[in-house]
C-alpha cells in the first residue's frame, strides 16, 4: 500500500502536471475504500459464522447502529450544545454556534437481543435513557428496553427480544450425586451464591457480617427454592448449624429438620423457646468471644466447627409476629408470645452479627403490618420476588426501587418470572434481577439427610471452649500457682441449661 512519502511524491508530481490532478482524489479514496471493504468482509464473515438464533439479532444490531442518529433525535436523546466558535473557524468569535450532541453507541448482538452501550452526554444520562426506553422499544420493535448504569459515563441498554431471565434454569437433579448439582457448593459460608443475572454472570450475596436477611414475594414465586439453595450450599459445612422454623406448619421442612440443631413448626410456644435458646447463645458468645476467639468479630476469623455460624431460617415469618389484640385469655397469651418472639428476633438481628448469628426471614408480605419495621429495617440484605403492589415492593427494597422501573418486583408477576428476584447485590450499582437456582425439595431433603451427622449444639461447643480456655489460663507458663480467671472469660448471664444430647429438638 502507498505510504505517506509516496502520496506526497504523487501530490508534488500532480501539482507539477495539472492534467493529472484527477488522480489525487482517487489516491485519497483508495485507502478509505479498502478499509470499508475489509470491514464489510469482516461483518459478512461474522454473519456467516453466526448460528440461526444469532443472525436475526445481528441484523437488528446493524439496523440499530445505522439508524441511531435519527432514532436518538426522535426519542429526545439529543442535546444542543451552544458554544463560541474556535479561534481558527470562519464565523466571528463573538457569535454563538449550536451543535447537536448525540450519545455515541456500540452495539453487540446476543442470543436474547441487542446490547447497546451508550456514552452519556451532558444531561443525557441514566434518567434520560430510562425515560426514552419505552419509545426506543417501539422504534426498535422489541419487547422491552432495559436500562442500567454499569459505570459512570456508561449507560447500558438491553433491547430484549427474548428475556434471558425467563429461560428457567433446569432444576437441580434430585438424583444427582453430591457435588454434581448445578449449584456451586462453596467451602466458605461467607459466600452466598444467589443465582445469575441477565448475562448469566453469578450474583453473590455478601454473607459475612450479615445478621438479617429478608426474602419476600407472592406465594409460589420461588422463596422456598431460594432458601433450599442456600441450605444445600451450607449443609456439607461443619462450620454451620441450622435453626429451622416453618410457620406454614406443613410437611415442607420435615426432612430438612434432620440437619438442624433446633427446629419447630407453627407452634408459637416452641418457636419462642427455640429463639430464646439462640438468644442465650448470642449473649454467652458476646461475653466469651474475646477470650475464645481473640477478637471482637467472629467474621475476622470466620466460622469454625467449634464456633459455627448459626443460621436461623423462619419461613412464613409473619405468622409469629401478628398480634390479634383479642381480649380473651387465649388471645392475650398468644399476643404475649408474639411480642416475646418479635423482641427476640429483633435483638438477634441487631446484635448477632459479630458473634455469627444470621436470621433469614421469608414472608409473602414485608409491609409493616406483617413484619415489624424494627426487624425488617435492620436486615442488611433484602430480596424480593414478584410483588403485586408498589407498597409491598417499597416495604422490602426501600423507596429507591421506585427509581428502578426495570428491576421493580411488580414487573415479575408474569409466571415466566417465577424464580426471578430483585435485590441490591454487592459491588453492583442499583438493583439487579437474578434468576435464582431452582432446588426442588427432594434434593434439599436428600442433602440435609446425608449431612445429619454434622449437627452439633453450638451452646455445648461454647461451654467446652470456655472450659478449655479457662484451664489454659490457669496453667501459667512458669508453673506458678493457678490464678483467678477474669470474669469476662465466662458467660456472665444465667447458667446455660442445655439438653444432654448434642441436638435437642
Ligand atoms: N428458580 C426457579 N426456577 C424455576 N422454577 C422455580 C424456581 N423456583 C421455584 N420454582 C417453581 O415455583 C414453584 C413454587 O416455588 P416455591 O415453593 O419456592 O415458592 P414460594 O414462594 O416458597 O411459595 P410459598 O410462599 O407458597 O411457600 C416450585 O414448585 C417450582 O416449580
Amino acid at each position: 500500500m502507498a505510504g505517506p512519502d509516496d502520496l506526497a511524491d504523487l501530490i508534488t508530481d500532480q501539482l507539477a502536471n495539472p492534467e493529472q490532478l484527477i488522480y489525487l482524489p482517487l489516491a485519497v479514496a483508495a485507502p478509505v475504500a479498502v478499509w470499508w471493504t475489509a470491514r464489510l468482509l469482516l461483518l459478512l464473515s461474522r454473519y456467516a459464522r453466526a448460528d440461526r438464533m444469532l443472525r436475526p439479532m445481528l441484523r437488528r444490531a446493524w439496523s440499530i447502529k445505522a439508524g441511531w442518529s435519527r432514532d436518538a433525535r426522535r426519542v429526545g436523546l439529543v442535546q444542543i450544545d451552544r458554544s463560541r466558535p474556535r479561534w481558527w473557524s470562519s464565523p466571528p468569535t463573538a457569535s454563538v454556534i449550536e451543535r447537536e450532541m448525540i450519545p455515541a453507541i456500540r452495539v453487540q448482538a446476543c442470543w436474547w437481543g441487542v446490547l447497546v452501550d451508550a456514552r452519556s452526554v451532558g444531561r443525557l444520562g441514566l434518567t434520560a435513557f430510562q425515560q426514552a426506553a419505552p419509545h426506543l422499544a417501539d422504534v426498535w420493535k422489541v419487547r422491552q428496553v432495559r436500562v442500567e448504569q454499569p459505570s459512570p459515563g456508561l449507560v447500558r441498554l438491553r433491547a430484549i427480544v427474548r428475556d434471558p431471565l425467563t429461560e428457567p434454569t433446569p432444576p437441580a437433579d434430585p438424583h444427582a450425586i453430591e457435588g454434581s448439582t448445578p449449584l456451586p457448593l462453596p467451602t466458605d459460608p461467607a459466600v452466598w451464591h444467589a443465582g445469575v443475572d441477565a448475562d448469566g454472570v453469578p450474583v453473590i450475596i455478601r454473607s459475612s457480617g450479615v445478621s438479617g436477611v429478608v426474602v419476600a414475594g407472592l406465594a409460589g414465586y420461588g422463596k422456598t427454592s431460594f432458601i433450599n439453595a442456600r441450605l444445600v450450599q451450607l449443609a456439607p459445612l461443619p462450620q454451620v448449624q441450622w435453626v429451622l422454623i416453618d410457620g406454614k406448619g406443613g410437611p415442607d421442612y420435615d426432612d430438612l429438620f434432620a440437619r438442624a440443631w433446633l427446629c419447630a413448626k407453627d407452634d408459637p410456644g416452641q418457636v419462642r423457646d427455640h429463639l430464646a435458646t439462640v438468644h442465650r447463645l448470642m449473649i454467652d458468645r458476646q461475653h466469651t468471644i474475646r477470650s475464645v476467639l481473640g477478637c471482637k468479630n467472629m467474621w475476622q476469623v470466620g466460622p469454625s466447627p467449634a464456633w459455627p455460624l448459626v443460621l436461623v431460617v423462619i419461613d412464613e415469618a409473619h405468622t409469629f409476629f401478628n398480634e390479634s389484640k383479642g381480649t380473651d385469655a387465649q388471645s392475650k397469651q398468644l399476643d404475649a408470645l408474639a411480642r416475646a418472639t418479635t423482641r427476640l428476633v429483633e435483638e438477634l438481628i441487631r446484635k448477632g452479627r459479630n458473634v455469627g448469628i444470621q436470621v433469614v426471614l421469608a414472608t409473602q408480605k414485608a409491609t409493616a403490618d406483617a413484619i415489624p419495621t424494627k426487624i425488617r429495617d435492620n436486615c442488611q440484605v433484602a430480596v424480593s420476588f414478584a410483588q403485586r403492589t408498589s407498597e409491598a415492593a417499597t416495604a422490602i427494597l426501600g423507596s429507591d426501587i421506585t427509581a428502578a422501573p426495570d428491576e421493580h418486583p411488580r414487573r415479575l408477576t408474569d409466571p415466566a418470572y417465577i424464580g426471578v428476584a430483585s435485590m441490591a447485590a454487592a459491588h453492583r450499582p442499583g438493583f439487579t434481577l437474578i434468576r435464582t437456582h431452582h432446588v426442588p425439595d427432594e434434593l434439599a431433603d436428600r442433602i440435609a439427610g446425608q449431612h445429619a451427622h454434622l449437627v452439633r449444639d453450638p451452646a455445648r461447643l461454647l461451654q467446652q471452649q470456655t472450659t478449655a480456655t479457662a484451664s489454659q489460663n490457669d496453667i501459667r507458663e512458669d508453673g506458678d500457682p493457678i490464678r483467678q480467671d477474669p470474669p469476662a472469660a465466662f458467660p456472665s448471664s444465667k447458667p446455660v441449661q442445655h439438653a444432654e444430647q448434642d441436638s435437642p429438638r
